[in-house]
């Protein structure tokens, strides 16, 4: 409930102020450029910050007859304003300690002055004023409620810069840039807002006046500025201005703006007359305008034009996000108490909608009247038969936004007459808590007297159509309802298939074996080993998936023969110079980890596929580890050649195969099991364990880790699994 508060409360200040946020950020990119600019004039002389007081003054003072004042600016620049020697009056940049003339200060570009004016104001004056303060404060508020929702994305503050599972681009990026770039913004928006409230004067500024006591001036102990005390005790990297005496009337006197007071000097003898600290309001204005505006660093202001460039980009991709979720609202043809089928749906991004929105589309074609809700909706549905629920999960297990009231709604709101029910958890192994909340969804239903299990609860892992699919033609067959199952309908954004060319192709290792076959794209095409190839073998709607390894400039797929296998049986008939259509998917959770850290890959089967890719890939030669499983011998002399090479190669470091039906007959889990000590610590190393190859050792293997991982590493497997340390693509 907490997320859906932060989330509302992020997105409705972005939507209320993002259009002054876009004029205010595109104008402070700009300007973020002057101070830049600034810093490559000649004007600021060398150790500077060494020069005091004492030593430049008379310097000045002989250089020119007259001086009214000096300033120095952010970039440390001396302006003086005075009289030179031929008795003209001047405002140039000097060396302050030869008084030396370096140029004159040239007015700020029109340009810039213009973009400055725009920046403050609006060109409305103090109503623009009032605005661009609100608007910085309205951004303040955005960064904090974005802080807090990346700190509740990340499962608390200490796992803030933990890897971001990526579900889409504008959302993966949207914190990754957020993370980086928070703490920028925040110092922007916090400096322009109290910028405003001091213009306004919210927060009071400091009048100084100084209070001189001119009879009790002394005339005693003349000295030369050279000798005066506060003179050679101030640095002029202190300074931001001195006014000189007019006469030399001891009534007349120095006035020294200092970065933290203001002080007035005696100019016979160097006495202080009078000495005023700045408040810290007035401090801390000094401090919001140097961070707001980067004017005495070019460094920090690039920072500040780079996190500026990002609150355009989160401008973009927080529409994107939003407009995802908005479009993903379904409209109902039917009312809810006239409908046979309800769906409810629970998702916090939209991608479980995209599956509910097929399956009640397809129902109404079925000329069923059907209801799609949010779980949240959930209500009484008195001529429901059928509640199918499709939800994900988010946070640590938790309920999706748009599902955090269905569980008490439950225990409240009871169905009029018994309904089948059935709950498909769309989640992904990326997470410790897999699909924990359907789990939760199927058990409280499951405990309604009125509610009746159509079905066993599914999951779908990373939005798998597969998965999906598997689920709709059971649910179909129980229901009775015809649905139109295929891989197309529930594929989200198919890509267009591309043509292969068959390249070379193994033997079969024996009658029903595997056999190696090598395709190469036409064209440009990224990929790598642990992608997916898609191929269509009867240039139908059924696809068939194949892990995919990358041995030089090829894809290799490692295939099993089946008898009538479909994909298997069109890959097995396919000859060298032969062209297919098919399609690459990215999947990047199965991806090499190139971080140096060993690798520890188990197979067993054709399961090997992506890793002899890997291997071939290795080129750092990190510390690679084969665990394979293969029936017998005969399976395994498909990959011996390629294996013997990398070990000679040092591209994999060590090879352990086990034998299911010879010898001592041993699953791939034992030579593990055999080798715990090993495992554990390439764990606590930071090392990698990929998995690959059917369900079944997938979850003997993860069975086996939670074994070694609690005895050994005193850790959950989840706590690995949630650091990607570990992998796996089974099927
Ligand atoms: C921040 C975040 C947290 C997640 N937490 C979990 C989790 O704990 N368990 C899980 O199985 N999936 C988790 N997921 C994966 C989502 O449930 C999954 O991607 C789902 O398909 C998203 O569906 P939606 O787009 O409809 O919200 C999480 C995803 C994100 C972005």
């Amino acid at each position: 409930m907490t997320i859906s508060i932060w989330r509302y409360s992020h997105l409705a200040l972005a939507v209320s102020s993002f259009i002054f946020i876009l004029l205010a950020s595109f104008t402070g990119i700009i300007l973020a450029f002057d101070p830049v600019a600034q810093k490559t004039l000649p004007y600021r002389v060398n150790n500077f910050n060494q020069i005091t007081l004492a030593e430049a003054i008379p310097a000045i003072k002989k250089a020119y007859p007259e001086v009214t004042d000096i300033t120095v600016d952010a970039n440390q620049f001396v302006i003086l304003n005075g009289t030179n020697e031929q008795l003209e009056n001047v405002t140039v940049y000097i060396d302050p300690r030869t008084g030396k003339s370096l140029g004159i200060p040239a007015e700020q570009s029109s340009f810039f002055q213009w973009v400055t004016a725009f920046h403050r104001s609006l060109f409305l004056k103090e109503t623009g004023r009032f605005i661009i303060g609100l608007t910085s404060f309205l951004l303040l508020l955005i960064a904090v409620s974005g802080t807090i929702l990346v700190i509740q994305r990340q499962r608390g503050v200490k796992r803030f810069f933990s890897k971001i599972v990526r579900e889409n681009f504008a959302q993966y990026y949207h914190v990754v840039l957020g993370r980086v770039s928070l703490i920028f913004i925040i110092i922007i928006a916090f400096s322009g807002t109290y910028l405003s409230l001091a213009r306004f004067e919210v927060i009071k500024t400091q009048q100084i006046s100084h209070n001189i006591d001119f009879d009790s001036i002394s005339t005693d102990n003349k000295r030369v500025p050279a000798e005066f005390p506060v003179f050679t005790k101030t640095l002029f990297a202190d300074v931001k201005s001195i006014e000189f005496p007019f006469s030399e009337d001891p009534e007349d006197y120095y006035t020294l703006k200092l970065k933290d007071r203001e002080l007035v000097v005696n100019q016979l003898n160097g006495d202080i007359l009078s000495e005023i600290p700045y408040t810290q309001t007035a401090m801390l204005t000094e401090l919001s305008l140097d961070l707001h505006t980067g004017r005495t660093n070019w460094i920090w202001a690039l920072i500040l034009a780079l996190a500026t460039v990002n609150i355009l980009f989160f401008i973009y991709s927080g529409f994107a996000i939003t407009l995802k979720r908005i479009a993903n609202k379904v409209k109902n043809k039917y009312k809810a108490g006239d409908c046979r089928f309800i769906i409810l749906v629970g998702s916090e991004n939209g991608n479980t909608f995209f599956f509910a929105r097929t399956i009640y589309k397809q129902l109404l074609d079925a000329g069923e009247k059907c209801y799609i809700a949010e779980l949240n909706s959930y209500d009484t549905f008195p001529k429901a038969e059928h509640l199918i629920v499709l939800t994900a999960t988010y946070g640590l297990g938790d309920a999706p936004v748009n599902a955090a009231k269905f569980l008490s709604r439950l225990e409240k709101i009871h169905q009029p007459k018994p309904v089948k029910f059935s709950v498909v958890g769309f989640g992904s192994h990326s997470y410790p808590d897999f699909c924990k909340f359907a789990f939760e969804v199927n058990n409280k239903l499951a405990a309604q007297e009125w509610a009746l299990p159509l079905l066993e609860i599914h999951t779908v892992n990373d939005r798998s159509p597969d998965e999906f699919m598997q689920w709709a033609s059971q649910w179909s067959q129980q229901a009775g309802v015809q649905l139109n199952i295929s891989p197309a309908v529930f594929q989200v954004k198919p890509k267009r298939p591309q043509t292969l060319t068959v390249t070379g192709r193994s033997e079969l290792s024996h009658a029903e074996g595997a056999f190696l076959i090598t395709l190469k794209p036409s064209g440009r095409v990224k990929y790598t080993s642990g992608d997916l190839l898609a191929i269509y073998p009867a240039n139908d709607h059924r696809e068939r998936l194949y892990s995919i390894g990358k041995i030089g400039d090829a894809i290799q797929l490692s295939v099993k023969l089946y008898p009538g296998g479909l994909g298997s049986g069109y890959l097995n008939s396919l000859k060298p110079g032969d062209k297919i259509r098919a399609r690459i998917d990215a999947n990047k959770h199965f991806h090499f980890p190139n971080n140096g850290a060993p690798v520890l890959m188990i197979s067993n089967g054709t399961g090997i596929a992506p890793f002899l890719g890997m291997i071939d890939q290795n080129k750092l030669k990190s510390s690679c580890y084969l665990y394979c499983g293969f029936r017998g011998e005969q399976s395994f002399r498909l990959y011996k050649d390629l294996l013997d090479a990398s070990l000679r190669s040092l591209k994999l470091k060590q090879l352990q195969v086990a034998y299911s039906r010879e010898g001592d007959k041993k699953y791939v889990k034992d030579i593990l099991a055999r080798d715990e000590s090993f495992v554990a610590s390439l764990l606590d190393d930071g090392g990698t364990i990929m998995i690959c190859g059917s369900l079944a050792m997938q979850q003997n293997v993860i069975e086996l880790l939670e074994d070694i991982c609690g005895k050994v590493n005193n850790r959950d497997v989840s706590y690995f699994q949630a650091r990607g340390q570990i992998l796996m693509d089974c099927y």
